[in-house]
């Protein structure tokens, strides 16, 4: 590029930045004046008012004045609003106003637009030019999509085919340019080396500038009821998916709020890391949460939900413990089609049998039975769905609660509490009753007028019996107390013994199989059943049946729906079970999906294969209605890293290091833990004096990391974080952290602790070590005390180097 070129280009940013400085010089004194006059209008508004009730036309008129009053309100407010935006994205633009140019020319035409791209847009004084255009803009795709040359873009419109004669970056900051690169191939290596070369961060980036065409698919796919990405670790997965949120609420502003998107994230630690991302660009976050949460939320008020944490954790560590064998065979089972199926089943078999019913008891005493309630749900029509004779249920329970509390009236029970009511509740029922009277002899005075003048009398005179009225009033309020909790339940469902429905399908193989269609069991099915009926006994539930239970809660008291969110974004996708994807597609009957995650980082047994043909994903909305996107490029990790992690997987070939080059791998073995510690401390503080900020320690499980980390203690890491299920905020330098909460974020340098056979032996293991691994960006280093694990084994020893013993 030439002289002349940075010339043209800093005179136009100085133009751009002086009309941005005077347009928000222009707006300061509105948006400050603005939100002054709102603010006033808010506290005069009771003044500007007069309540007058005093006749129909008062009221009328002081109705009609709070109403203009709030009108005149909410304009305010709205227009302060919409100046705040403006005012707010100018001085967003304003230190770094574009990042990129492109030069169109649209066939059939002369001339050749300057379309400069930023992160929103911004207008010439003429109201219509534009001088930046956001990024999310139709044409602003072709920055993302094209090399120079035929270059076409779709807008509400049609189709618009061109040329595209330039493609410049440019990296500006605090007003200057600081770099300028033309490109020619789709968003030039140049900038994205700069970008992909710095330290980590304790919080996401945007990547805005430098979107890849792949994930800009990703990013403005609209037509998809299901997108499903499938990448490698360090892919952009993430990334792509905020700024697809990005480009959704500024595509649908008018009609999607921030708040109707939600986004599923692996653990709450990953919510802080990713919650600068949105506000950086300009919008607002949308929600995030986990599926534990959700979990917790619906049933932890009965049976708590083990933590996938924690049933990871078990895995982990309880080899070789009595029953482990059968658990994983449970665990594996439970997050299966064929337990889906199975439950379907046995929704069926439920409408024609075995529904378990808890009895109303009412102070020792059976009010209805159980047996009763059976009798009374099969009595419905059996072609109705189980749900609405549950309903139908309700409704007949609450009818008859009603009839029996009636007739609990004069129960003996009632009269002894009568005489035991303390001085309060006296008061108050006595207070109840003299408003009562007064509208009792409203009553009356209206009774007797109607009567008089309909030339009727009453067959009584009867004056108002104070004290019968109370005591019957009095006796209404204890059986009322009483009954209360019981018609709330009804209304909860808890009529139903749910734990006993869901327990039921673990008695034996023979009852399972009759209730659920002849299901095949796993082979270690009574210990299953044993240690599933053991957990609920201590009103627990494993993590593998907290789905299912409720599921089977649904299907007896009717789905739960929230009709308001309009996209769902699950992350690390591959660790959702067929189940906990049918179970969202319920929940959110409006939204549309979008999955991402990586099957070569699939750590736990209910995992779900992303991109095979016959996954359950594609299958839950259907193959035409989904859409199936790969991203084999690696962008986390130096091109040595990438290699060297990419040979543990198989089919690990197709993943596609991007050319950021440094060290290789380091694999250190040594005798002994103290030695292993040492060298460790030793390596971190040589890492930090390089300028590496962030540096994981990883270990493979919880144990493991609280081990570690008073052992590093030990040899002098005093500033060691220890990294929990409970730590909510991540931050900045170095941690010890277990795999499984380091998925989805990444570090500068990674220490694998330890990764010998006896750590990382077992095939299901391999991916466990391949996350830890693949969350280093610019260094990796794996220690061993024993014999390395068969996965380093298998490597080929170009891959690494060793360090000297
Ligand atoms: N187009 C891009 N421009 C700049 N940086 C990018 C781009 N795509 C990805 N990155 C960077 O690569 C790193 C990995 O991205 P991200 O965490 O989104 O990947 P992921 O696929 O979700 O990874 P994982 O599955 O391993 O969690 C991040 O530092 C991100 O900023």
């Amino acid at each position: 590029m030439d002289a002349k070129d940075w010339q043209q280009e800093r005179e136009r940013l100085e133009e751009v930045r002086n009309k941005l400085q005077s347009r928000i010089a222009e707006l300061e004194p509105e948006v400050a004046g603005l939100h002054d006059q709102a603010a006033d209008i808010r506290r005069r508004f009771w003044e500007e008012v007069t309540i007058n009730t005093a006749t129909d036309e008062d009221f009328e008129e002081t109705f009609h004045t709070i109403n203009q009053q709030s009108a005149v309100l909410a304009e305010r407010e709205r227009g302060h609003k919409l100046l705040t935006q403006q005012w707010k994205s100018m001085n967003r633009l304003l230190p770094s106003p574009y990042f990129g140019r492109i030069d169109y020319r649209e066939e059939g035409t002369d001339f050749r637009e300057q379309i400069y791209i930023g992160v929103s847009s911004f207008l010439d004084d003429d109201g219509l030019s534009f001088l930046i255009y956001d990024w999310r803009t139709p044409i602003a795709s072709l920055y993302y999509d094209y090399s120079p040359g035929p270059a076409s873009y779709d807008t509400p419109g049609g189709r618009i085919d061109g040329t595209m004669e330039l493609k410049r970056q440019f990296q500006i900051q605090h007003g200057h340019i600081r770099n300028m690169f033309d490109a020619s191939e789709t968003i030039g290596d140049e900038l994205l080396q700069q970008v992909l070369g710095k330290g980590a961060d304790s919080q996401m980036k945007s990547i805005v500038a430098t979107i890849q065409k792949e994930q800009n698919a990703i990013i403005r796919d609209d037509a998809s009821r299901m997108l499903i990405v499938q990448g490698a670790a360090g892919s952009g997965k993430t990334s792509a998916a905020l700024q697809r949120v990005a480009y959704l609420l500024y595509k649908h502003r008018q009609t999607i709020k921030a708040d109707q998107i939600v986004l599923f994230s692996p653990n709450p630690m990953f919510a802080s890391y990713v919650s600068t991302v949105l506000p950086e660009l300009g919008e607002e976050n949308m929600q995030q949460t986990t599926f534990q949460e959700y979990l917790d939320y619906w049933l932890g008020e009965s049976l708590r939900p083990e933590d996938p944490f924690d049933q990871m954790e078990y895995v982990l560590t309880a080899q070789g413990t009595p029953g482990y064998e059968a658990r994983l065979q449970g665990i594996a089972y439970k997050a299966s089609d064929a337990y889906l199926q199975a439950l379907q089943h046995y929704g069926a078999w439920l409408g024609q049998d075995g529904m378990r019913f808890k009895g109303i008891r009412l102070q020792n005493r059976e009010l209805i039975t159980a047996e009763r309630m059976h009798a009374e749900f099969y009595g419905y029509d059996r072609s109705l769905p189980l749900h609405n004779r549950v309903v139908l249920l309700q409704e007949w329970l609450l009818k008859r609660l009603a009839s029996l509390e009636r007739k609990e009236l004069g129960a003996a029970w009632v009269e002894e509490e009568l005489n035991y009511l303390d001085a309060d509740q006296y008061a108050e029922v006595f207070g109840v009753l003299h408003k009562d009277r007064e509208l009792f002899d409203l009553a009356e005075h209206y009774t007797s007028v109607r009567e008089r003048l309909n030339n009727k009398r009453r067959e009584e005179e009867g004056d108002f019996d104070f004290a019968m009225k109370e005591e019957a009033m009095l006796r209404r309020s204890i059986v009322k107390e009483r009954f209360r909790p019981l018609r709330k339940s009804v209304k909860r469902f808890l009529f139903v013994d749910l734990q006993a429905v869901y327990g039921q399908l673990f008695e034996s193989e023979a009852a399972y199989r009759a209730r659920t269609n002849g299901a095949d069991v796993p082979t270690l099915w009574s210990e299953i059943c044993r240690q599933t009926n053991e957990k609920m006994l201590g009103s627990e539930l494993f993590y593998e049946d907290a789905t299912p239970y409720l599921y089977v809660k649904e299907l007896i008291e009717g789905v739960r729906t929230n009709t308001e969110i309009r996209h769902v974004f699950v992350d690390e996708g591959q660790d959702y079970s067929s189940f906990q994807y049918e179970y969202l597609k319920k929940l959110f009957p409006r939204a549309r999906m979008t999955v991402l995650g990586d099957f070569g980082q699939a750590i736990y047994m209910q995992s779900t294969h992303l991109a095979a043909s016959d996954s359950t994903l594609v299958r839950l909305y259907g193959e035409a209605d989904t859409c199936l996107i790969r991203l084999v490029r690696s962008y986390r990790s130096t091109r040595e890293i990438v290699e060297f992690t990419r040979a543990m997987l198989p089919g690990g070939e197709e993943i596609m290091p991007f050319d950021r080059r440094g060290p290789k791998p380091l694999l250190t073995r040594l005798d002994g833990r103290e030695k292993r510690n040492a060298r460790i401390i030793a390596d971190i503080a040589a890492l930090k004096a390089e300028g590496f900020e962030s540096i994981a320690v990883i270990t493979k499980s919880a144990a493991e990391c609280r081990d570690a980390h008073a052992a590093l203690r030990l040899h002098g890491g005093e500033d060691l974080q220890l990294i929990t299920q409970e730590t909510v905020e991540f931050e900045r330098g170095a941690m010890v952290i277990p795999v499984y909460l380091a998925k989805g974020v990444e570090f500068d340098a990674v220490l694998v602790y330890e990764a010998s056979d006896e750590a990382y032996g077992p095939e299901n293991e391999r991916k466990l070590l391949y996350t830890a691994c693949t969350r280093a960006m610019h260094r990796l280093q794996l220690y061993a005390t024993g014999e390395w694990s068969p996965f380093v084994q298998a490597l080929p020893a170009d891959l690494f180097e060793i360090a000297p013993y």
